[in-house]
């Protein structure tokens, strides 16, 4: 464990989180993903689609099914795998991404709370060109620039270190096996058919609160 700096308020580090250091006490580390959980990827992403592609077929939100929208898509036509990539790839697309209802002044409090961390955990495209530097605007533009300390950007978040991931990816596998954080699943369309979860459906009846204070307790 890192020792407690000597005086150096001006610490870098010191400045970015509540920092834990050894004295005896611990923050509870939450690592928050992006997409489909601060915002909302796949509301935005039918509206882009029906506008760019208004005749072609389209899946319903309540009738999503499975973590990729181009696989639900293909299996409609699988000409359509393209057009999804199209939608998503385009300049602006992430930048533009709608806020889910209640994530930012949510983050924003948990952030605030008595030995919480936060950090936004998120995945990148392979095709990060537009994707990357919008992920990074789009938490400046909502959160305000402070919060830029404090992206993760993985392609594998299983190892990333924390005690809480909340993400609306039902399964999250990687190299490391046995990831230090307890997956929350956020709920979304694509992954409500998926059993036997600890969930957090929203940000908007206060439910968030009790589990990071019941994880606070636990660490
Ligand atoms: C639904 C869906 C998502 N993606 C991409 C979009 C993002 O870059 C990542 C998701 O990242 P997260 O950190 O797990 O939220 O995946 C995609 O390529 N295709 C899709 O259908
Ligand atoms: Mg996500």
């Amino acid at each position: 464990m890192k020792k407690p700096p000597t005086q150096d308020k001006t610490d870098i580090m010191s400045r970015r989180t509540k920092q834990t250091y050894d004295y005896g006490q611990k923050n509870l580390c939450v690592l928050l993903d992006l997409d489909q959980v601060l915002a909302d990827f796949e509301g935005h992403f039918i509206t882009k689609f029906r506008e760019k592609f208004p005749d072609d077929r389209f899946v319903q939100l309540d009738e999503r099914k499975g973590f990729y929208i181009k696989d639900q898509y293909e299996k409609l036509d699988r000409n359509l795998g393209d057009k999804v990539r199209a939608v998503y790839i385009e300049k602006g697309f992430f930048l533009d991404l709608p806020e889910i209802k209640g994530a930012i002044p949510a983050a924003r409090e948990m952030a605030a709370m008595d030995g919480v961390d936060v950090f936004i955990c998120s995945s990148p495209l392979t095709e990060y060109q537009n994707c990357l530097s919008e992920k990074f605007e789009w938490v400046e533009k909502h959160l305000g620039p402070e919060w830029l300390d404090r992206i993760i950007i993985a392609k594998d978040k299983t190892v990333i270190n924390g005690h809480i991931l909340i993400d609306d990816r039902p399964y999250i596998n990687g190299s490391c096996k046995s990831p230090a954080w307890k997956h929350i699943v956020f709920t979304a369309h694509h992954n409500r058919h998926v059993e036997g979860r600890q969930r957090l459906d929203n940000w908007t009846d206060g439910t968030w609160r009790d589990i990071i204070e019941d994880f606070k307790k636990r660490i």
